[in-house]
C-alpha cells in the first residue's frame, strides 16, 4: 500500500522563488500540463479551506484576483465554492491577466459568478481569499492597489492566502509597498523561505503546507541530496536526543557539562543556565561562578558542583580556581551573566580544546577578539548563540544582511567555521552546509533570561552526545526546538506575560513536548 509518510520529509525542505520555478519548470517539461496541475492544487486549496469555515456561518466569500497563476488557482478556488453552494464574489483589479487565468475568468463569468473591479465590493464578505500575487511578486505593490490591500486589512476579516500573503517577497519575507495580512497562509507544494523570516510574520497568519505531490526526485535534482535550507520538525528535533538510556548507563556516559556563567551583579543568569543544562538529564553538572555567589547557586542546584573562582573587583570571575584544568569536561557552556569584566577568562576558555556553547557576555567579549580568527582557530566545535545586536557586532560587515536572516545565518556560519544560531521569533541555526529553521515558537519566550536557559540546555545536550558521537548540529535543532516547544507550552498553562525564565525550566521536561513527537510519528 502506498504510504504517505515517505513525503513527511516534503515538511523540511524550503525553496527561494527561483528554486520553486524551476522544480515546476522540471514537472512541466517532464509533461504535467500546467492547467492539469493548477486544478489539482487549487482543488487542494479548497478542501483545506473548507475544513477551515465549514463551521462558522457563510454569507459570501471574496476571492481577490491577481493577473498571473496566483489568480489563477483563486479562480479556480471561487469555481469549485460556487459549485458548492457559495455565494462568491470575485474581485480581480487588473485588466490583463496571464493566459491561463483568463481562461478561468472567461469560464467564470459563462457561470454567472459575481465579478467586480472595485476592492471595496469584497466589504461585506465573511472570509477572502487572496489570490493576488504569489511567488511571481516582482516590485512593491503600490497607489491604488495598496490601498485597496490596506482597505482589507483594516476590515480584521478571516483571510486565506494563497501560497503567500499578497505583497510578501518570496525570499526576504519583506512586505513589498504593502502587504495582505492573513488568517491563514496555505503555502504551496514547498515551503518558501518567507514562510519562515520574521519581516513576514506579522502577514503569514498560521502558515500550513498544501502538498500537490511533487516527485522527490525532482526536488533532489534542484535542492540537491540535502537539501541546503531546511526547516525543523518535531521528528528531526527528536531524533538525536539520547534516550531512551541504556539500561546500563551510568553518570560519567551522560555528559560532564561546565557551565561558566553569573557575576555578583547577574547571580540569575548563573542559576538559570544550571536549571536549563539540569532538563537536559545531564551526568554530571559542574558551574563555575565568582566566590561570593557560591552559595547562593549551591542552594538553588543541589544536584551541581559548584566551583568558586576568584573574582575582578566589580564581582566578575577573575580567573578559575588554581589546580582547575578544563579537560575533564565534555563540553563548556560559558557567557551568560560574566560581564565584560571576564575577558582573561573567555580567552582563556576560547583556546581550549573542549566543544563550546558561547552566549551573551561570551560573544560580546568575543566580538572584542577578532572573532572570524579566533573562532576559525578553535580545535572543537563552537556553537555561537547570538541574538541580532550580538551578531552585528560579531560580524559588522554581514549586519546589513540581515533582512534575510536565513542567508546571513549561513554565510556567519561559513565564515567563523562555528555553529551559529542566530536567535528571534525564527531561530536559524547554520552549520556551514545547512541551515536549519525553527518554525514555531511564541514571544512569551521575549524576555531576559530565556536566553541563560538555552544556554544551558544546549551545553547538557551537547555535553551527553560529545560522548557518543552524535553530529553536533544534530543536538543544537533539538535544543531550539525543545525550548520554544516549552515556552509554547508554559504560555498554555501561565499566559504569555507568564513564561519567566525560571517557569519556562519547569516545562522543559513536560511529557505533552516529546508525546508530540510520539504521536505523530507513531500514529
Ligand atoms: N507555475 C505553476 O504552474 C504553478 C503555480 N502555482 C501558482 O502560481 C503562482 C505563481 O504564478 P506566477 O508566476 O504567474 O506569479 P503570480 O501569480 O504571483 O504573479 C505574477 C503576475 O503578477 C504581475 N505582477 C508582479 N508584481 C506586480 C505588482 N507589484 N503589481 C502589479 N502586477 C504585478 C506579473 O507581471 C505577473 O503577471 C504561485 O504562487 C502559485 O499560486 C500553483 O498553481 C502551482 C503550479
Ligand atoms: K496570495
Amino acid at each position: 500500500m502506498f504510504n504517505r509518510k515517505n513525503r513527511t520529509e516534503i515538511q523540511q525542505f524550503v525553496v527561494t522563488a527561483q528554486q520553486m520555478q524551476a522544480i515546476e519548470t522540471r514537472l512541466f517539461d517532464a509533461g504535467m500540463p500546467v492547467a492539469a496541475l493548477m486544478e489539482k492544487v487549487a482543488g487542494r486549496i479548497t478542501q483545506r479551506i473548507l475544513s477551515k469555515i465549514e463551521s462558522i456561518p457563510i454569507n459570501s466569500i471574496g476571492v481577490l484576483v491577481g493577473p498571473g497563476h496566483n489568480g489563477g488557482d483563486a479562480l479556480v478556488v471561487a469555481r469549485e465554492l460556487h459549485f458548492l453552494g457559495y455565494s462568491v464574489i470575485v474581485c480581480c483589479p487588473f485588466s490583463k491577466r496571464k493566459e491561463l487565468a483568463e481562461s478561468h475568468f472567461q469560464y467564470i463569468t459563462s457561470l454567472g459568478i459575481l465579478i467586480e473591479e472595485n476592492i471595496e465590493s469584497l466589504q461585506n464578505c465573511d472570509v477572502i481569499i487572496d489570490g493576488m500575487f504569489g511567488f511571481g511578486l516582482e516590485r512593491p505593490i503600490t497607489d491604488e492597489l495598496a490601498e485597496g490591500v490596506n482597505v482589507i486589512n483594516s476590515w480584521k476579516k478571516r483571510v486565506f492566502s494563497i501560497d503567500l500573503p499578497s505583497g510578501i517577497h518570496t525570499d526576504t519575507g519583506e512586505v513589498l509597498g504593502t502587504a495582505i495580512k492573513a488568517t491563514y497562509t496555505f503555502c504551496l507544494g514547498l515551503w518558501k523561505f518567507a514562510c519562515l523570516q520574521e519581516s513576514a510574520l506579522e502577514y503569514l497568519g498560521k502558515v500550513e503546507l498544501i502538498d500537490f505531490d511533487i516527485p522527490l526526485a525532482d526536488i533532489e535534482e534542484i535542492l540537491g541530496k540535502t537539501p541546503e535550507f531546511r526547516r525543523i520538525t518535531p521528528e528531526i528535533a527528536m531524533a538525536d536526543l539520547p534516550i531512551p538510556r541504556s539500561l546500563t548507563s551510568h553518570k560519567y556516559k551522560n555528559g560532564n557539562l561546565l557551565i561558566v556563567a553569573g557575576s555578583h551583579r547577574y547571580t540569575g543568569a548563573a542559576i538559570l543556565a544550571g536549571l536549563g543544562a539540569r532538563a537536559s538529564g545531564v551526568g554530571m553538572l559542574s558551574i563555575a561562578v565568582p566566590n561570593s555567589i557560591k552559595p547562593l547557586l549551591s542552594t538553588q542546584l543541589p544536584e551541581a558542583l559548584i566551583v568558586g573562582c576568584p573574582e575582578t573587583e566589580d564581582g566578575a570571575i577573575l580567573d578559575f580556581p588554581s589546580h582547575f584544568s578544563l579537560d575533564q569536561f565534555d563540553a563548556i557552556a560559558c557567557g551568560p551573566g560574566l560581564t565584560q569584566s571576564a575577558t582573561s577568562l573567555v580567552q582563556m576558555i576560547l583556546e581550549c580544546s573542549q566543544p563550546l556553547v558561547l552566549d551573551a557576555d561570551g560573544l560580546n567579549i568575543l566580538a572584542q577578539l577578532d572573532p572570524i580568527s579566533t573562532l576559525s582557530q578553535r580545535q572543537a566545535a563552537t556553537i555561537i548563540t547570538p541574538h541580532p545586536g550580538e551578531f552585528k557586532r560579531l560580524f559588522p560587515e554581514l549586519g546589513e544582511e540581515l533582512k534575510n536572516r536565513i542567508l546571513v545565518t549561513k554565510k556567519a556560519a561559513q565564515q567563523s567555521g562555528s555553529i551559529v544560531v542566530l536567535k528571534g521569533a525564527r531561530v536559524c541555526i547554520g552549520t556551514g552546509e545547512t541551515v536549519w529553521i525553527n518554525p514555531e515558537s511564541t514571544p512569551a519566550l521575549a524576555r531576559g533570561g530565556t536566553g541563560d536557559v538555552l544556554t544551558g540546555l544546549l551545553g547538557g545536550l551537547l555535553a551527553a552526545v560529545v560522548l557518543n558521537q552524535t553530529p553536533l548540529d544534530s543536538i543544537v535543532k533539538t535544543a531550539v526546538w525543545w525550548h520554544a516547544q516549552a515556552g509554547i507550552e508554559a504560555e498554555k498553562d501561565q499566559t504569555q506575560l507568564g513564561v519567566d525564565g525560571f517557569t519556562l525550566t519547569q516545562y522543559l521536561n513536560l511529557k505533552p513536548i516529546q508525546s508530540r513527537f510520539f504521536n505523530e510519528s507513531h500514529p
